[in-house]
């Protein structure tokens, strides 16, 4: 449970359903349009400071049947008021009477939260890890247990860092990175790595270009555009020439849609009315994009490159027994690792060196 006790992770709990896309939630789906608001939801004139309007667009979203209450109207107040959480509001602030155009401000967002807008698209932006990522419907939302997947690319990386370096002498540089990420949506793995590995360089690509755009927006923000090749493509199993720019790559990291065809129409409202649907969706076995990638991977992996997937808790299985069917792939399961709700979510597979 490492991850719950760091402040990034808890700022995600909770607003959107955890674990997911596994951790599937039962509640009816609510379209934008079909939500009946049985409150009415202008700011009273008496609403002044920070602490009284979230109280009172908690209780607005309980009438109105809104997932995480509290917490959907302690960042959304907390946006306006120019800070990332309600806890980090100092008492002058929480005290100070809200402008009308601040108290106009939260209205307009709770609006859009009582429509059933997960939070991240409300604000427009989150966090994953150490960046601030713009977000914009329908680009997937990257979710806290991804970030355990940059942690597992960055040992893998350390460790093959001091191998390579106790088998050289001190004048041969060993060379940075290549990394491939699949499905790079908002751009948070692909950003991620490349401000934890300054040397590296990293080809992101995307079927969508919502994705792609989005992309490119945070790698601008966060200046890290001279080290990314966006690619809007969609990979497919003829795709290897196309991704091999840079040559050979060292890693291959992907989170991809895993989602079982049929754990689709349980997602909740959030999700189903405002995230690409083709972000999520499997296929049948979950498997559709993860075999695509696996396919590929011979032809772009160095020898002893390693591929990290982020996948459903049933697949770590699959993908072994799938991996014993195609021995002609030369690739190995070397770990599955678990979430930080003990659930097998990661895996590390491995290329044979010849
Ligand atoms: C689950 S989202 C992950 C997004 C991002 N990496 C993250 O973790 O927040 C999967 C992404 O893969 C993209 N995708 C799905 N199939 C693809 C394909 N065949 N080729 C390229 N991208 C694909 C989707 O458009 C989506 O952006």
């Amino acid at each position: 449970m490492r991850c719950l006790t760091q402040p990034l992770l808890r700022r995600f709990l909770g607003l959107l359903p955890q674990c997911v896309p596994a951790g599937l939630s039962q509640s009816p789906v609510l379209g934008p349009k079909q939500s009946s608001l049985k409150q009415s939801c202008s700011a009273r004139p008496g609403l002044v400071t920070a602490i009284d309007v979230v109280g009172y667009w908690q209780k607005v979203f309980e009438t109105n049947g809104i997932p995480e209450t509290r917490e959907s109207s302690e960042y959304i107040v907390s946006f306006v008021l120019g800070a990332k959480t309600f806890q980090s509001l100092n008492s002058e602030k929480l005290r100070t009477p809200l402008t009308a155009v601040q108290q106009e401000q939260i209205q307009q967002l709770c609006h859009r939260r009582l429509e059933r807008m997960p939070v991240q698209y409300v604000l427009g932006e989150w966090d994953f890890q150490d960046l601030t990522l713009k977000m914009r419907p329908p680009v997937f939302i990257p979710r806290p247990e991804t970030e355990d997947l940059i942690s597992l690319v960055l040992e893998e990386e350390s460790q093959k860092r001091r191998e390579k370096n106790s088998g050289l002498c001190f004048s041969v540089a060993v060379p940075h990175p290549v990394i491939l990420e699949i499905g790079c949506g908002s751009g948070a793995i692909a950003l991620s790595l490349l401000c934890k590995l300054p040397q590296s360089r990293v080809i992101a690509v995307d079927k969508e270009e919502a994705a792609v755009d989005l992309t490119k927006e945070n790698a601008h923000r966060l200046q890290l555009q001279d080290r990314i090749h966006i690619l809007h493509h969609n990979v497919s199993y003829g795709s290897a020439k196309q991704l091999l720019l840079w040559g050979p790559m060292d890693f291959i990291v992907s989170n991809p849609p895993y989602v079982f065809h049929e754990d689709m129409a349980s997602l909740d409202a959030e999700i189903l009315c405002y995230e690409d649907l083709g972000a999520l969706d499997g296929g049948t076995d979950g498997m559709r994009v993860i075999k695509t990638i696996l396919a590929l991977a011979p032809s772009l992996l160095k020898d002893s490159g390693s591929v990290f997937l982020e996948v459903d808790p049933r697949h770590p299985d699959m993908v072994e027994n799938w991996l014993q069917a195609h021995p002609d792939l030369l690739l190995t399961l070397r770990a599955v690792h678990k979430d930080f709700c003990g659930k097998p979510r990661f895996l590390h597979i491995q290329k044979q060196s010849r």
